[in-house]
């Protein structure tokens, strides 16, 4: 099996500021990989340079083994769920937050129906009521879960997710739990919930930038 993503010495420097200096690590199909480490680490660049949103300055990011260009960024993009702290969900209601993605022609034939809204909704320990909320007024936590449900409803098999658990009591944090226990999802995500760090395969230590400790378990 090829590796899914892989960052081979890259840096990273913006405003002359140095985000990232020689990050290498690969990560596998279905494999679960979290980031940790003091605030302003550098944690959310990691996910934000798979996203091509910040520009390496030295080393390559490989997707499917095919270095990420501005060109390809589009790739990784398609098949990926970035699920923020505070997501923007773009739509007045839940609902129509659930269904955007759908309007466009590469997904408007995978419309979700009502059952499979529910279905999903129930899923992440969701009320079905929040469905006719507006989709700001949410909590961070909900809007968290909504994006989520909204890669699941995409069939999205990559999963960036910063601080996706923080926020949630112990049943929705179980149910985020469940979704990720499913071996054909990959994650890279950023956490600080040590549940979250032991449920995952890979862990990294990060420190102004750099990686100070990679730890494996054997089997999540
Ligand atoms: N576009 C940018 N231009 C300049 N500096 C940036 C940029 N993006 C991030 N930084 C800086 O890089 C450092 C790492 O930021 P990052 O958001 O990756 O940290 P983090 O570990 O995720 O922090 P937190 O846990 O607080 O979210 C910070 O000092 C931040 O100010």
């Amino acid at each position: 099996m090829s590796p899914l993503i892989r960052f081979d010495q890259v840096f990273v420097t913006a405003h002359e500021k140095t985000i990232l200096s020689d990050i290498s690590f690969t990560l596998f199909p279905g494999q679960k990989a979290v980031f940790y480490g003091k605030s302003g680490s550098g944690k959310s660049s990691v996910l934000k340079t798979v996203l091509g949103l910040l520009p390496l300055t030295r080393g390559r990011v490989y997707f499917q083994e095919k270095p990420l260009t501005p060109a390809s960024v589009q790739t990784i993009r398609s098949c990926t769920a970035y699920i923020g702290q505070e997501p923007i969900l773009g739509a007045e209601t839940v609902r129509d937050a659930l269904l955007l993605p759908f309007q466009f022609k590469a997904h408007r034939e995978h419309r979700p129906t009502d059952r499979q809204l529910i279905e999903v909704l129930q899923r992440l320990q969701l009320p079905v009521d929040i469905l006719s909320q507006n989709s700001n007024r949410i909590s961070g936590g909900e809007k968290q879960r909504i994006a989520l449900a909204r890669g699941l409803l995409l069939g999205k098999k990559l999963y960036l997710l910063d601080e996706v658990t923080s926020a949630l009591d112990a049943e929705s944090k179980q149910a985020v739990f469940d979704v990720f226990s499913d071996p054909d999802l990959t994650v890279l995500s950023v956490a600080h919930d040590p549940e979250w760090l032991e449920r995952c395969d890979m862990i990294f230590g990060l420190e102004a930038g750099r990686l100070t400790q990679e730890k494996r378990h054997e089997n999540p």
